[in-house]
């Protein structure tokens, strides 16, 4: 389970804060999708939960264990269970897939091993079945420059699952991608929801495609939750409360 309680943040020199005050639980086993204006705080909620932006104060607990206010090695510890995946992969372009899915057993295993390419043969056989998962089994030597959009992000969900996670955040995971490919990517990470029982929060600028994956729905303006329930109450009223008009 996922709590967050109090979360706040404010960015340096910003007049307004980016997080207001978020308290959200989420359950084992859903699929979250969080929406809302340019700006309305659905990034800086994400890499708060994890920490790669630091809040400023509230609290953040992953299976009853707090991520915020830990010191650096138990946050390592607490965040192998918490994948993630961005709007722009965070692959190494220049090494191939397999590395690539390698890698993301790097947070479990001293730094020598990765740096001389010692993969245990269980990691191998483990990248090889996230490939064949993720349908790119046939690509694992290839280059991850010379991959699309859709397969980049495809070998960033298999990495992922090298790191057994029980909790995938998504910062915009399909922001840049064409619409076909976005649903799916979508679809794709909705069947591992199902599959594997994966916890999954994930920011999306697309109300279509949130309401079409996501059995619920959260929504943010100005860095509080604004709207909190499912696709089929998400009307005309509550929309216009998740992306207001521009005030000017
Ligand atoms: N590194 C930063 N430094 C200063 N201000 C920031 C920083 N990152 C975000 N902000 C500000 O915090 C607020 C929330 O930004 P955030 O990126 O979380 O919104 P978002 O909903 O994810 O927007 P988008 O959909 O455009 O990515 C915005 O006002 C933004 O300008």
């Amino acid at each position: 389970m996922l709590e967050i309680q109090g979360l706040t943040k404010q960015y340096p020199g910003e007049s307004e804060p980016a997080l207001a005050g978020i308290d959200l639980t989420v359950r084992p086993g859903e699929l979250v999708a969080v929406l809302g204006r340019s700006g309305a705080g659905k990034s800086t909620l994400i890499r708060c939960i994890n920490r790669l932006v630091e809040p400023d104060a509230g609290k953040v607990r992953w299976n009853g264990r707090e991520l915020t206010g830990v010191p650096p090695g138990l946050l390592r510890e607490r965040r192998r269970e918490i994948g993630m995946i961005f709007q722009h992969f965070h692959l190494l372009p220049r090494l191939t897939v397999k590395m690539n899915v390698l890698s993301g057993r790097f947070a479990a295993m001293p730094l020598w091993r990765p740096l001389f390419g010692a993969f245990a043969p269980e990691h191998r056989k483990a990248a090889g079945e996230a490939l064949q998962r993720v349908g790119l089994a046939h690509l694992a030597s290839r280059r991850v420059e010379e991959l699309s959009g859709g397969q980049r992000q495809r070998v960033a969900i298999a990495r992922v699952l090298m790191q057994q996670p029980e909790l995938l955040l998504g910062d915009e995971p399909v922001s840049s991608l064409d619409p076909v490919t976005a649903d799916r990517i979508l679809g794709f990470i909705a069947e591992l929801h199902r599959e594997q029982g994966l916890t999954v929060v994930l920011n999306l600028h697309d109300v279509a495609l949130a309401r079409r994956y996501a059995p619920r729905i959260i929504g943010l303006s100005g860095g509080r939750i604004v709207y909190d329930g499912p696709p089929g109450e998400l009307n005309d009223e509550a929309l216009a409360r998740i992306y207001p008009p521009d005030q000017d």
